[in-house]
């Protein structure tokens, strides 16, 4: 089975808590502080394996979960980090966050790692906050949570060039007779089920990686037939040889085919519709295939597109078209794919500030939610920590351009306090 579309939740480590402790001496009745700090929680992490070749193994696994940090301890031991989780994709796997459909990660060379989740950082233990002014620190920061999301994972195959056209017309015939590749083949429609890719080992010419994917009917971007989906194949490839049957023996038109397969492709992607195509007019040995090819000829040379003449059966006129392929890929620019990155909510130093109603100054976004984990509200040596982050920050001053003044009310979340300069 090929599966090339996969949704999993992957979730990376939470940072452990630090420790609060005293250190107890013999007839020392209150020790200084020595509470450790904690481990960070592991990352979650996509690496590419050259051995893998479908997301297979995403069809049965939906869970990645990273290891957390251990907490601090006691006499200022620290605790372990959490072990990072390693993901193996192949290569040519798109991370998607499910939500936003954005890309988190384009993995496409082997050995290439990407840290998809990260671990939460491990809170600190109470021994660090003790200053000379602050001597029995009795907080210490909790951990942080670690990144957690669904993702989409979609493979694309790497490809140069991409055989496309109906079923049946001879597609994967070709395949078979220019690359080491074994394609079922079969006088029925949709005998390939899921794409095939061979290398083209041009003598004299360029070689390159060629795709077949599975036929495409009237109606595919509705999902007639085995659909569009697979069209995501060949997204990524320089060159369309578009295969059509001029034999007739289906009883279409050459050029219906022509303008029905290409209509497709427009309502799939106007890049790919846009992407350099030649035809191959495929099935020549067949009586009447000539007259056809003639009128299919005509029409294509009007619209600038070039068609070659062929049997891929009795292997006539392949090398020909392998070869112009080959040579007019290097003049095909490749085309740095375009798509919107996906930037964790987690990592933006995002507030907003507003006035409500009742004079109330709300404070709200992911900045705020992450501060918040960070402070005991009920500890004041805490607050003073946090007081110092909206100076530092500037959230302060902001404050006061939206008119704060002494005794007003500012919400963080469900914390409220009252703004004293
Ligand atoms: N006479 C003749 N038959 C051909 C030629 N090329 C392919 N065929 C036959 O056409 C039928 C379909 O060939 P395939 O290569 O499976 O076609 P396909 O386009 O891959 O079909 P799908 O996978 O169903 O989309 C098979 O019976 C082939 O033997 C040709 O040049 N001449
Ligand atoms: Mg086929």
């Amino acid at each position: 089975m090929f599966i090339d579309v996969a949704k999993i939740y992957i979730k990376a480590g939470d940072g452990g808590h630090g420790a609060v402790s005293f250190r107890r001496e013999k007839y020392v009745p209150t020790g200084g502080p020595d509470g450790g700090d904690a481990g960070k929680g592991g990352d979650v992490i996509f690496v590419v394996d050259s051995n893998m070749s479908t997301l297979l193994d995403f069809k049965y696994k939906k869970k990645h979960i990273a290891e957390n940090g251990q907490n601090g301890g006691s006499q200022n031991m620290y605790g372990k980090d959490g072990q990072d989780l390693i993901i193996k994709v192949p290569a040519g796997t798109l991370v998607k966050d499910a939500e936003t459909d954005k890309v988190i990660a384009d993995l496409t060379h082997p050995g290439q790692r990407v840290v998809v989740a990260k671990g939460g950082k491990g809170g600190k233990g109470n021994a660090r906050f003790a200053t000379p002014t602050r001597q029995v620190p009795d907080f210490a920061q909790p951990g942080i949570p670690g990144e957690e999301r669904w993702v989409t994972l979609e493979l694309k195959l790497i490809a140069d060039v991409g055989l496309i056209g109906f079923p049946n017309v001879g597609k994967s015939t070709i395949l078979s007779m220019v690359t080491g590749a074994k394609p079922k083949i079969a006088n029925y429609h949709f005998t390939t089920l899921t794409p095939n890719l061979g290398v083209v080992e041009n003598k004299g010419g360029r070689s390159f990686v060629l795709a077949d994917i599975p036929g495409l009917i009237e109606g595919a971007h509705e999902g007639v037939g085995l659909g569009i989906d697979f069209l995501r194949h060949v997204e990524r490839t320089r060159l369309l040889i578009h295969v059509i049957d001029v034999s007739g023996i289906e009883g279409r038109n050459p050029i219906d085919d022509f303008e029905m397969i290409n209509n497709e492709l427009v309502k799939y992607s106007k890049k790919l519709a846009d992407k350099p195509q030649i035809v191959a007019a495929n099935k020549l040995d067949i009586p009447g295939a000539e007259e056809n090819f003639l009128l299919l000829k005509e029409y294509l040379d009007k619209k600038g597109i070039k068609v070659f003449r062929i049997s891929a059966a009795t292997n006539q006129g392949l090398r020909e078209l392998m070869l112009y392929a080959g040579g007019i890929l290097d003049t095909i620019p490749v085309e740095e794919e375009e798509y919107e990155m996906f930037i964790p909510e987690e990592r933006k130093f995002e507030y907003e500030i507003y006035r409500e109603d009742s004079g109330v100054y709300v404070v709200s976004g992911s900045f705020v939610d992450r501060l918040l984990l960070k402070v005991d509200i009920y500890n004041s040596e805490s607050l003073k920590y946090f007081h110092k982050v909206l100076t530092n920050k500037g959230i302060i001053d902001e404050l006061k351009k939206h008119g704060i003044k002494d005794g007003d009310i500012v919400r963080m979340n469900d914390f409220e306090f009252e703004f004293v300069e």
